[in-house]
């Protein structure tokens, strides 16, 4: 049966990659989604707003919404100290597959901690079972309808804390309205807006930064 184009881009990784170099894959994978196949990972441009955000954090737990190929995993993950971690959830059986190798081979796999399933199912579970108190970082880049529910759900389950940061991907393509609409007429958030560029295109793309206020 013919391969996915995720098990493609991990392929061209796996051929064409510096083994335990993060960069090297970031690079990889940017360079097959940018001239061969379009993915929708968060890519070179977005990535430097990822980048400046976690750097500025320093996150000792993170939690990423949508692991895809693992690529934003990689990305996060090269940036954590000694010490810190970041737990991504995925609830596609191949997609995981694929992210487990991606990260694995970017050697970032003692930072990173795929948990796979859906994440109404997992965020419930991370103070008992993954053993989460508060979380310093969400990159929330899945299902752009479950943004919302999801950001209530971690309120709910008492995982963020006063400055903890929600960086949410496409809020302006393919866009995530009801996200928008939610939390920024929300007094307990800070939000601001990051404009940008699409992964790989030269559409107009933006990322939501928002600030937990307790
Ligand atoms: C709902 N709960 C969930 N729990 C766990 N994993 C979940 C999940 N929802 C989705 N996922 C996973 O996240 C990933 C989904 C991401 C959705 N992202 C997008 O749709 C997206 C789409 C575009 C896009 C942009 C332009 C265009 F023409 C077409 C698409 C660009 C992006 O940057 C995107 O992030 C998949 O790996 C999916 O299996
Ligand atoms: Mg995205």
């Amino acid at each position: 049966m013919n391969q996915s184009k995720e098990r493609r881009i991990l392929n061209f990784v796996l051929q064409n990659a510096v083994r335990g170099d993060p960069c090297s894959v970031m690079e990889t994978i940017d360079k097959y989604c940018s001239e061969k196949e379009w993915a929708m990972n968060v890519g070179d441009v977005k990535g430097v707003i990822l980048d400046k955000t976690v750097e500025e954090i320093n996150p000792k737990v993170a939690l990423e919404l949508g692991t895809y190929c693992g690529y934003s995993a990689v990305r996060i993950a090269r940036l954590l100290k000694a010490g810190a971690r970041l737990l991504t959830v995925e609830f596609n059986p191949e997609f995981a597959a694929i992210a487990k190798q991606m990260i694995e081979f970017a050697g970032v796999q003692d930072k990173v901690k795929l948990l796979e399933g859906p994440s109404e199912v997992i965020i419930p579970q991370l103070k008992k079972k993954y053993e989460v108190d508060t979380l310093d970082f969400v990159f929330v880049d899945h299902w752009k309808d479950r943004y919302a529910p999801d950001t209530i759900l971690l309120q709910e389950c008492s995982l963020l804390r006063k400055g903890s940061v929600l960086l949410a991907d496409n809020i302006i393509f393919p866009g995530a309205p009801e996200f928008v609409k939610y939390i920024r007429n929300n007094p307990r958030f800070q939000c601001s807006t990051y404009l940008s560029h699409l992964e790989y295109m030269k559409v107009q793309d933006a990322m939501e930064k928002a600030v937990f206020l307790g």
